[in-house]
């Protein structure tokens, strides 16, 4: 049975209809308890889901939707291991990664645990002998600067968490982030090291990504002409990948490359040895407390009632707004600087596990499913998209995320930060009536002045929001923050009937590059290419 024949889905579409004509401001002016029902905390983060178009009914029908989605089985079915990414035949399993428990998990009959523990060790073991500068370059000195080659999970992982925990570096080693082909950002790293200090660390899970590929042979070049011996690769590249044999073959020490599974995605692999980058950066210890606030989560997301249930909740209201209240996307607006490549990480986490159109048996759905996730740090957000946000005609629900405190605090400058980031959902949600606008007018104008001046500064309102808040953002509290959005993007998953863990919408255009690549080298175009694609290929053959 679709979704959109159970009786919750049906009972939220007759309350949007009524919910129409509510006006949150009205809802906080009738309701001094609201915030009290439509806050809660978990693992040291704080929601307030307050300034959302609902109502108590319809929180509890969101509830309701989620039971009869049976959300409870198959968040169980995904942490013991069941190979619910049908698709591909594989379990979904980051979660083991950051599971310090001793029960055995087991996937095709075989306990996953000690391996995990493994790479773990690896990893521990990996950081340390850089930090220490056991891990000497074939000249003997101390690696001073590691260059992360990867794309997508390979990349946005570690280098937008080792950027949130700036203040938490070990300062033992710099850290480069390489991720796009355009040979720009390798050139322009590359030109800055000291081959004889430099490690370059290449991520691929597939080992089959050409940008990934292409940026590792660059350096690798780049390494040896140098003048440094072939001999020295060993104690200067090193990779993690599913797929160890292809980075052997590719020229990687079998020493030098880290494994890790195919049942964890690449859009949630930074918990495997794809987040060494991190632990390299913030030390081995921190990234363990990163992945404990992950497993805090885990451990939350697992026993929380719904209703009191973080992910649940944000997912749901996820769902509220795009099934509900025709909502296209979703901001993400984090008010600290460090986190401000947040909104990226959770556009590949949340668009390429939610941008599907088919359930679980093909059928193609007849209902909204992943939203357009975008977002910028606050408060530069405001002076550039937030105009749409306020007075534009489309709802797009908001994540604020505050950190209370931060290090090196200056107190009147945070101040204004958390000042503007409250200041914001307050005029989100309360708007501007046009009466309020006109009575604020000068006197000079005339009544069809003021009319119209009025009319162009009214605020809406009822423009939906949550505040996520926490003390400070540790690696602990990073941690259970990333998990939170990985299981609000599993349990709207699981409401749209969709396989979140495959993306095979990302290969024809692989495929296709591949085809217009073999053109531009060889001027010999593919059969099947269209004349557009021809003629650019064309014009790039005649610029070059
Ligand atoms: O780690 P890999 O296999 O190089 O893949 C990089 C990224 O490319 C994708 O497959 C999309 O093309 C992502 O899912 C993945 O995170």
């Amino acid at each position: 049975m679709s979704i959109t024949q159970t009786q919750p889905w049906q009972n939220l579409q007759a309350l949007a209809t009524k919910q129409a004509d509510v006006h949150m401001r009205d809802a906080f002016a009738t309701d001094p308890d609201r915030v009290k029902r439509f806050s809660q905390s978990a693992c040291g983060l704080h929601i307030d889901f307050s300034k959302n178009t609902i109502s108590d009914d319809i929180f509890a029908e969101l509830i309701a939707l989620a039971e009869s989605a049976d959300v409870a089985q198959k968040r169980t079915d995904m942490f013991t291991g069941s190979p619910i990414n049908h698709t591909e035949q594989r379990a979904v399993l980051h979660t083991a990664l950051r599971n310090f428990g001793t029960d055995p998990i087991y996937v095709n009959g075989k306990d996953i645990m000690p391996d995990v523990q493994a790479t773990r060790a690896k990893i521990k073991a990996f950081t340390e002998a850089l930090h220490s500068g056991e891990h000497k370059g074939y000249t003997g000195k101390t690696i001073t600067d590691v260059v992360s080659i990867g794309i997508g999970g390979s990349f946005l992982g570690p280098k937008i968490m080792s950027e949130a925990l700036l203040p938490y570096h070990q300062h033992k080693l710099n850290v480069h982030f390489v991720a796009n082909v355009d040979g720009c950002h390798i050139q322009d790293v590359l030109a800055q090291r000291d081959p004889e200090t430099t490690l370059v660390l290449m991520s691929s899970k597939s080992f089959g990504t050409q940008e990934t590929k292409q940026n590792t042979l660059t350096a690798k070049a780049w390494f040896l002409a140098s003048g440094a011996p072939q001999s020295a690769i060993a104690d200067h590249f090193a990779a993690i990948s599913s797929n160890v044999p292809a980075a052997v073959e590719f020229g990687m020490s079998p020493d030098r490359v880290i494994g890790m599974e195919d049942w964890v995605g690449g859009r949630y692999s930074l918990w495997s040895a794809i987040g060494l980058p991190i632990a390299l950066a913030i030390g081995y210890a921190n990234f363990e407390q990163l992945l404990k606030g992950a497993e805090a989560m885990d451990q939350h997301f697992q026993t929380a009632p719904l209703a009191e249930n973080l992910p649940a909740i944000l997912g749901l209201l996820g769902v509220w707004y795009r099934n509900f209240q025709d909502a296209q996307s979703h901001v993400l607006l984090p008010y600290y600087h460090y986190l401000r490549g947040f909104p990226a990480y959770v556009q590949q986490l949340d668009m390429e596990s939610n941008g599907k159109r088919n359930q679980h048996d093909g059928t193609a759905v007849d209902y909204a499913t992943g939203p357009i996730i975008f977002g910028s740090e606050g408060t530069n957000g405001q002076h550039s998209f937030h105009q749409l946000i306020h007075q534009g005609d489309t709802i797009i629900p908001a994540d604020f995320i505050l950190p209370l405190n931060v290090p090196n605090q200056d107190n009147t400058h945070h101040a204004m930060l958390a000042s503007n980031c409250f200041g914001q959902t307050q005029a989100l949600m309360q708007g501007k009536t046009f009466a309020e606008c006109r009575a604020e007018l000068p006197e000079g104008l005339s009544d069809v002045e003021k009319d119209t001046l009025a009319a162009h500064k009214v605020m809406p309102g009822n423009k939906p929001s949550n505040t996520i808040t926490f003390q400070t953002l540790d690696p602990f509290t990073l941690g259970a923050l990333v998990a939170l959005y990985e299981h609000k993007v599993f349990v709207q998953g699981v409401i749209w009937g969709v396989n979140s863990f495959d993306q095979w919408g990302v290969e024809l255009g692989k495929v296709l590059g591949n085809q217009v690549l073999d053109a531009i080298e060889t001027g010999t175009m593919h059969p099947a290419m269209d004349s557009s694609t021809q003629a650019l290929i064309e014009q790039f053959r005649t610029a070059q």
